[in-house]
């Protein structure tokens, strides 16, 4: 009978960033609901940027390690990946001519998807040799060839012959996988020794993402753990495709590394988790995490306080309004760009919404107060904090990826909704009487203002997950500066204000 959590022993090398050999293999049985366990063959120092050198521990090592897992534990599949030399093939040969499992997948590794040889050249002899012990062999299309001893295959029907003269010579299961083809599709078949044609053939249309790392060794011990469930290759291999493109999909909700990143193996326990109510960890977050240093020099400004408990002095504030009348028109100019390069309808009718009500409705409360004021209220022109500002956020909205943009314009959005927040917070504790600048902390502290920040944030949230580690960490730093103009942009007016001299202000 099949086990229900089939124990599958992975022999592989190892990745200290986890995203392949060994550490990919665990995780992806795991996610197809086996009880890994692994035996080390090499370690391997390598990141998503490449391999940097290889250590082969003596193979007695191994021997011993197979063995004491082999003492104890009743073993119903094997995927062997990484071997590397002669004595380590010769080693696992002969472990599995005394205690073969029933279920044994061989990916045949010979060179990181990085870069990298994990196959020393003298070898290959040795692994072909090794082949008439495997059920299913997993090669990439140049591991193929060196199996074949022939050229790459450079189309799918070719990598398909290829693959039944490997399956033939050697009497077992060829996987021809076309995740090296060129082109927009991924094809794998399944070809045996007996006959051409596939025993069963998948198509595909190839996932848009660098993030490919390790994509074979989690394929070929997802293949054993389905295997030794359900004894059908055909069946495992379509259930391991569709797993697999779902990791190749999300891969962009994990930010590992600045190479070739690791696939998500664990895509559907997310969401399961979410189902649970599991809070997901948004990018958001993190974001707001890192700014909580300059949010709290925000809330420490004098400026702050004193528009909170209503004791700023006008001249000061009506120095601020004019700035941020200023600004805004940069704002609204920025979430006009934001609007035309928006993916989508629904983002382009939030920023283009968002850049109406900010020239309509908030410079509109502005120039009342400085009408007010009277002549003279406003200033010249954009100060020098107002420049840098508005600068910095057309630069990013114009020419830094859609998703930077969006990372740029979010402080103005939630720094002021949180600021608002907190100075409702400062009004209502000051209590008593009419507070001099009620209307406008009410602007910010409205939910109108608030379901904007929250949508924003979604938005971001959104494109992070489609981003590349490069354009998340570039996200990253455009959040910060952003924030860090806000605080200088808090600051600014009273700085101004004491470098005009204007009485009673020190
Ligand atoms: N971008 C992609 N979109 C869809 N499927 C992909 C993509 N990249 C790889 N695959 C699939 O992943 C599986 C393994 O791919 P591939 O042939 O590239 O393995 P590999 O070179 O042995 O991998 P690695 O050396 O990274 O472990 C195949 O089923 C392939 O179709
Ligand atoms: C240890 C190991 N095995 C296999 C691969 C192939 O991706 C890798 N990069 N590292």
């Amino acid at each position: 009978m099949s086990p229900r959590v089939p124990r599958v022993l992975a022999v592989a090398g190892t990745d200290p960033t986890g995203g392949a050999g060994q550490h990919a293999d665990l995780k992806s049985i795991a996610a197809m609901g086996g009880y890994g366990m692994s035996a080390v063959t090499a370690v391997v120092v390598q990141n998503t940027l490449g391999v940097r050198c290889v250590h082969v521990p003596p193979v007695e090592f191994l021997a011993a390690q197979l063995d004491a897992v082999a003492e104890d534990v009743e073993i119903d599949a094997v995927k062997i990946g990484m071997l590397g030399s002669v004595p380590v093939i010769e080693t696992v040969t002969r472990w599995l001519e005394d205690r073969r499992p029933p279920v044994v997948v061989l990916d045949p590794v010979m060179v990181a998807t990085s870069g990298g040889r994990l196959l020393e050249r003298e070898a290959e002899d040795a692994l072909r040799a090794m082949l008439g012990h495997a059920d299913l062999v997993t090669p990439n299309l140049p591991e193929l060839a060196v199996l074949a001893q022939e050229e790459i295959a450079s189309s799918w029907a070719e990598a398909l012959a290829q693959g039944h003269r490997v399956a033939r010579a050697h009497g077992t299961l060829v996987l021809v996988k076309g995740g090296h083809l060129t082109g927009d599709r991924t094809p794998d078949a399944l070809v045996g020794p007996d006959a051409p044609k596939p025993l069963v053939a998948f198509d595909g249309a190839r996932v848009p993402t660098e993030n490919s790392h390790g994509t074979g060794c989690s394929l070929s011990s997802a293949l054993a753990t389905l295997q030794a469930r359900h004894g059908d290759w055909a069946h495992s291999l379509r259930i391991a495709r569709e797993w697999l493109r779902g990791a190749l999909e999300r891969s962009g909700d994990l930010a590992v590394g600045h190479g070739s990143g690791p696939v998500h193996h664990f895509h559907h326990v997310q969401d399961a988790l979410e189902s649970w109510g599991a809070a997901p960890a948004r990018f958001s977050d993190e974001l707001w995490a890192a700014s909580a240093g300059v949010r709290r020099e925000i809330e420490e400004l004098d400026f702050v306080r004193g528009l909170g408990d209503g004791r700023l002095e006008p001249e000061r504030f009506l120095a601020y309004l004019d700035q941020d009348l200023q600004y805004l028109d940069g704002y609204s100019r920025a979430l006009t760009l934001l609007a035309a390069r928006a993916p989508d309808e629904r983002q382009r009718l939030f920023f283009a919404a968002g850049a109406v009500s900010c020239t309509e409705t908030e410079s509109e409360l502005h120039r009342a107060r400085l009408r007010h004021a009277g002549p003279g209220a406003a200033g010249a022109g954009p100060g020098e904090v107002t420049r840098r500002y508005t600068s910095f956020l057309l630069a990013a909205t114009a020419a830094e990826p859609y998703p930077v943009g969006l990372a740029a314009v979010l402080p103005c959005f939630w720094v002021y909704a949180d600021v608002g927040r907190h100075l409702g917070e400062l009004a209502a504790a000051a209590g008593t009487g009419e507070h001099p600048y009620a209307d406008w902390l009410a602007t910010y502290a409205d939910e109108g203002f608030q379901e904007a920040t929250r949508t924003a944030r979604e938005l971001l949230d959104e494109a992070a997950r489609g981003a590349s580690p490069a354009v998340r960490e570039r996200m990253r730093e455009v959040f910060l500066e952003a924030c860090a103009l806000e605080r200088d942009f808090f600051a600014a007016p009273v700085a101004a204000v004491r470098l005009a001299g204007i009485d009673g202000i020190e």
